[in-house]
């Protein structure tokens, strides 16, 4: 479960929302300047809310009220991003491993390998990021988020560099990913087609505020 109850002043734009769900994707959806990456930058820590609480399951992780700001390296939060971000100097398999090594986690060969046959990069491991498509790259910013086992993954337009063609070919692997490996997202995104086969809550957001929030139905055409 995801309660997000929060205020910011962001430059002119004041940001003021109230959501909660336990939806296993919740959709930010709403044009360029709403807020959405305001809002996933403080639930993943990098930015405190002005006034507010924001709870990941049973945990409160931040509460203006009593000074509560859990740090974003104690927040078991997976962050994956429009551009992959992924290290070029590193092979892919040294890329997917990072995550795991920054939460001190153990190694968990069956782990990795359902990850990257979930996500079909087991045959990229030796390969640079130079040398891997938009869509390739993608799959492995995703794998090396999954790998730190998170209990929330932050998805922040992760199709928005991409084509079209190379949209439909990632899709189904979010949808495996929600069905199968149960990780619970947030998934920002100002396609209407996208949101509506990924997520069961949406939170459409114009000018800092919710504008309407409910089932895929609340969506555009
Ligand atoms: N630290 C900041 N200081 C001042 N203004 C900010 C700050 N961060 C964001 N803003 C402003 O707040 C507004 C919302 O930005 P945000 O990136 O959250 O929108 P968004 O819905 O994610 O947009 P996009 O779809 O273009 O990524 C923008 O007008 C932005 O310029």
């Amino acid at each position: 479960m995801l309660d997000v109850d929060v205020t910011k002043q962001l430059g002119q734009l004041k940001l003021e929302v109230a959501f909660q769900s336990d939806s296993p994707v919740i959709g930010l959806f709403g044009p360029s300047g709403a807020g959405k990456s305001s809002i996933i930058n403080m639930i993943a820590g990098l930015s405190k809310p002005d006034r507010g609480t924001i709870k990941i399951g049973s945990e409160t992780v931040d509460d203006t009220a009593i000074g509560l700001h859990v740090p974003p390296h104690r927040r078991r939060i997976g962050y994956v991003f429009q551009d992959a971000r992924l290290f070029p100097h590193r092979n892919v398999s040294q890329n997917l491993d990072y995550g795991r090594r920054m939460n001190k986690l153990a190694p968990d060969p069956a782990h990795f390998e359902r990850i990257l046959n979930l996500l079909d990069i087991g045959h990229l491991k030796n390969r640079r990021p130079g040398q891997l498509s938009g869509g390739e790259r993608q799959r492995v910013a995703l794998g090396r988020a999954l790998l730190a086992k998170p209990r929330l993954l932050l998805m922040d337009e992760p199709l928005g560099a991409l084509d079209q063609e190379r949209k439909a070919e990632i899709l189904p692997y979010f949808e495996r990913l929600r069905d199968e490996e149960h990780v619970p997202m947030v998934y920002v995104s100002h396609d209407p087609d996208e949101t509506r086969r990924l997520a069961g809550h949406v939170v459409m957001l114009k000018h800092g505020r919710i504008a309407a929030q409910g089932g895929p139905e609340i969506l555009p055409p």
